[in-house]
């Protein structure tokens, strides 16, 4: 199957990301948000970031006419009617999730296949509620998508080899590296992230240390490029609660119980930096 049309759903800061690695790469893409303010937000963003890349001489002006001309934005899920791949990076919840993809099933073509961009929900719950459960699976890109390498690709117990190899390709076409994962919760990737972002969490909770040290002790001490925090922070909180809850009921195993903290902080607005505060400030 040939990929000519592409659309995804959700313009935040994964979805806006996703779309901008399709335009680069000479993909047709729709960005869709039903909410008109984060639609614009999300394409800004894009053309800003594009921008960015021919300032530093790694794009041509050519290459961002070109990739600006194939990308599109648009409130209307209806407009998925011509795609044959859509990838939906809204919310990380399941009711959501399913609603979406019901619609898409009844909007796109039979060939065309479905992806979520989910970060730890099962795939198989989310292609059962679609009459072509085959052509759906999990392509979970990292964040910020533009410059990490990697894309789990999930098969739900449903998945074709076909659907798979469709997907596997274009990640590669993407420029980027797949890594095959089975459908179990938090799949590979925040399976074993969030438990340390979780447990980053409980150190400040327990007074083991404060926000700015503990980020200091897993940069300075491990060599990673965020501390935990300030990942948390950019990752989400209400995404890392979500992913956290998803382990917990999933594997019914206490080490993934969220810490209290992040829980307080999400139920206070603070999501991190998308909303101005988490562990840190971003005014
Ligand atoms: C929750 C999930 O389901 C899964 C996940 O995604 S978990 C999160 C996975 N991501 C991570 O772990 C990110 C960890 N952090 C990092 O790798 C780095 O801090 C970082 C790449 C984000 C920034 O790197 P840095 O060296 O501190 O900053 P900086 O020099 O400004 O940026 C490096 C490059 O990234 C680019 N960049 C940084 N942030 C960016 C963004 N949000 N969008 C696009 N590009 C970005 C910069 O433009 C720069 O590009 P060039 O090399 O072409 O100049
Ligand atoms: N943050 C991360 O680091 C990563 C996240 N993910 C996953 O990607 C997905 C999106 O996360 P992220 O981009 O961070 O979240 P954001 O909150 O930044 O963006 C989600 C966007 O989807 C929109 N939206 C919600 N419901 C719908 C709908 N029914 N139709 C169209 N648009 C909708 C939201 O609009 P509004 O704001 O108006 O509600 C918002 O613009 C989640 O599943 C998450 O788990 C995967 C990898 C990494």
């Amino acid at each position: 199957m040939s990929v000519n049309q592409v659309m995804v759903i959700g313009a935040g800061q994964m979805g806006a990301g996703i779309a901008q690695v399709f335009a680069q790469s000479g993909l047709k893409v729709k960005l869709n948000d039903m909410n008109e303010e984060a639609l614009n937000k999300g394409i800004t963003g894009i053309e800003k970031r594009l921008q960015r890349v021919v300032d530093k001489g790694k794009l041509t002006a050519d290459e961002q006419a070109k990739a600006n001309e194939l990308l599109s934005g648009t409130t209307d899920l209806n407009d998925a009617s011509d795609c044959d791949l859509v990838i939906e990076a809204v919310v990380e919840n399941m009711d959501v999730k399913t609603k979406v993809f019901q619609s898409l099933d009844e909007i796109t073509p039979a060939h065309a296949i479905l992806a979520s961009n989910t970060s730890s929900l099962p795939i198989t719950e989310i292609a059962a509620v679609t009459k072509r459960p085959s052509q759906v699976i999990g392509m979970h890109f990292m964040n910020p998508v533009p410059v990490m390498k990697l894309v789990e690709i999930i098969r739900a117990i449903q998945t074709s080899d076909e659907t798979y190899q469709v997907i596997e390709e274009m990640t590669k076409k993407l420029n980027k590296a797949p890594v095959e994962v089975n459908d179990l919760p938090g799949f590979a990737a925040n399976r074993i992230l969030m438990p340390m972002i979780n447990e980053a969490i409980f150190a400040v909770h327990e007074g083991v240390a404060s926000v700015e040290d503990v980020d200091t002790v897993m940069k300075l001490g491990m060599n990673h490029p965020m501390g935990p925090l300030t990942l948390a922070d950019f990752i989400g909180l209400d995404t890392c609660l979500y992913i956290m809850e998803v382990l917990h009921d999933g594997f019914g195993d206490s080490k993934y119980r969220p810490c209290p903290l992040l829980r307080q902080y999400v139920k206070a607005g603070w999501l991190g930096k998308k909303s101005g505060r988490g562990f840190y400030s971003y005014e």
